[in-house]
């Protein structure tokens, strides 16, 4: 797992090290990192025309260092200094190795070496950085942006919040990030993600003093150990049962993709319960499923029956005896996965009673709402909870007490008692119809074959993501697309070990 962990908490181990190592040690082993990384990307070192953006704290003077050793070995280092304060001793050493250094003021935007440089180093702000970018920064890093050479941020792109990954206003847009120490949240969560660019995390010994992670991001490696593996002696009973409660005669199609989701997950069973016309398009579509007719809207037992794990809720309506229908389903001992309708009865009449409920549940119970559902459940802004996904799912598992998978331009997954994990495998390919339905049945799917809500989870949001890109090798792609890809992407998972 990549982790990652939050300003103050990487402050304090900076100011244990630093008690412990002589005077500027770490700007060094940062700044000495930063250069390896910079110049891996120029064709060659010498004579490369190299121009730093660089702030008044100490993420400039990584900047101004690692440009020092640039110039050394003959590059032509040029900075542009912006801000009301300057790292003194920095600015020295880059003068005293050939580099040179200018303020930057508005009025020069025309003139800078940007649009010459073969490399634009990113030192404006790092974790010290708080809010939208004020001018010249901001000006700064639209340039950088507009110019051609790449861009390579220390620490992480200016304008990205470092512990949510917010940007207000403008960011500079990276190619590379050479990051120190740890990684930090904002750059595994969208919008800062996006921004980052492929990350570069160099070991300046703060390590030892790192408590656990704040958040994680799993590895191809660590989907591979959690994917259940059946051997010889397995049957679709230790596969998994599942029971779905998803569709309904309106939404025939929720139900069809969900029950696709799990069954290509390589669940051992889908039960299937619901109306005549709903059931009949299931069973013609997935002829192996157990499908019986069950009416939400008049059946009395409601109760999931004899299942490994239920999925409830994507299409199937919002009527009170949905409502009952949900009741039921998490008054039983089994894990639950709820979904779309399901969440929106949470917050409905009688949500009260059912969100009690899900509170005092010992089984595993997942909530998978996208940021329109997790506003309305937690009485937020949509594009609040866009702008900050991690402390917004922190949230809504804070309440419920149980685990939430976020969807969205980067999923998240908070569980009580452990680090958030961030999915490494989204992609905009999955921002279409029937995506969250396919979904549910795979984590359910994961969920049945006995992984913890957490697990299944990752394993399901990743294999998901990996299947949007494999379906049609990262052209657009439709719900439907994704059942046939995800067996592809299960494999690939299993081959990571
Ligand atoms: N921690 C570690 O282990 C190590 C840390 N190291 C490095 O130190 C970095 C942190 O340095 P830092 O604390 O000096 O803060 P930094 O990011 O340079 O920003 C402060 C400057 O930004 C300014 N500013 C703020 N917001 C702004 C805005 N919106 N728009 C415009 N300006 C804004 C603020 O100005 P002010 O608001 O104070 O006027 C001030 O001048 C860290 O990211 C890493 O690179 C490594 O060398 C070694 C190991
Ligand atoms: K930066």
């Amino acid at each position: 797992m990549l982790s990652a962990h939050t300003v103050s908490v990487v402050r304090e181990a900076e100011s244990a090290l630093m008690a412990r190592v002589p005077d500027g040690t770490l700007m060094r082993r940062a700044a000495t990192g930063l250069a390896a990384e910079c110049a891996r990307l120029l064709p060659r070192v010498y004579g490369a025309r190299v121009v730093l953006l660089v702030g008044g704290g100490d993420n400039g003077g990584d900047a101004l260092y690692a440009g020092a050793n640039l110039a050394a070995r003959g590059a032509s280092v040029h900075a542009l200094l912006a801000g009301r304060g300057l790292h003194q001793d920095g600015a020295i050493a880059l003068r005293a190795a050939g580099g040179r250094t200018r303020w930057f003021t508005d009025a020069m935007a025309d003139e800078t070496d940007l649009f010459d440089a073969d490399l634009i180093v990113d030192g404006l702000l790092g974790i010290g950085g708080r809010g939208g970018l004020r001018e010249p920064h901001a000006t700064l890093a639209l340039l950088a942006a507009n110019a051609p050479a790449p861009v390579v941020a220390v620490d992480l792109p200016s304008g990205v919040d470092a512990d949510t990954g917010e940007v207000s206003g403008h960011a500079v847009r990276a190619d590379v990030t050479v990051t120190f120490g740890t990684h930090k949240p904002g750059l595994f969560v969208d919008p800062g993600a996006d921004r980052a660019g492929r990350i570069h995390l160099v070991d300046i010994g703060l390590a030892p003093e790192l408590p656990g992670p704040a958040l994680v991001r799993p590895q191809p490696v660590d989907i591979a150990s959690l994917l259940p593996v059946h051997g010889a002696e397995t049957d679709k009973y230790r596969r998994g049962v599942l029971e779905i409660r998803a569709g309904s005669d309106r939404y025939r199609g929720a139900a069809v993709l969900c029950v696709g989701g799990a069954l290509r997950t390589g669940v051992g069973m889908v039960r299937y319960g619901g109306g005549l016309r709903v059931v009949d398009q299931v069973l013609s579509q997935w002829p192996e499923t157990v499908a019986r007719l069950l009416d939400p809207q008049s059946s009395t037992d409601l109760s999931p029956g004899r299942a490994s794990a239920v999925v409830i809720g994507s299409g199937r309506g919002t009527h009170p005896a949905n409502s009952d229908e949900l009741y039921s389903v998490l008054e039983s001992d089994l894990p639950v996965l709820v979904d779309a309708d399901g969440l929106t009865l949470l917050t409905g009449d009688g949500g009260a009673a059912l969100a009690e409920l899900l509170c005092e549940r010992t089984a595993h119970t997942l909530l998978t709402p996208h940021a329109g559902e997790l506003a309305r459940l937690m009485e937020a802004d949509r594009g609040d909870v866009e702008a900050r996904r991690l402390e917004h799912a922190a949230r809504a598992r804070d309440r419920f007490g149980c685990t939430v998978l976020l969807k969205g331009s980067t999923t998240v997954i908070a569980h009580p008692g452990a680090p958030v994990v961030v999915n490494p495998t989204g992609t905009p390919l999955l921002a279409t119809a029937g995506t969250g339905d396919v979904l549910s049945g795979a984590v359910g799917a994961f969920l049945a074959s006995g992984l913890p809500a957490r697990e299944a989870a990752m394993c399901g949001a990743y294999v998901h993501g990996r299947a949007a890109t494999l379906a049609r090798g990262g052209a657009p792609i439709s719900a439907s697309d994704l059942l046939d890809a995800l067996p592809l992407a299960i494999q690939e998972a299993h081959r990571a070990v």
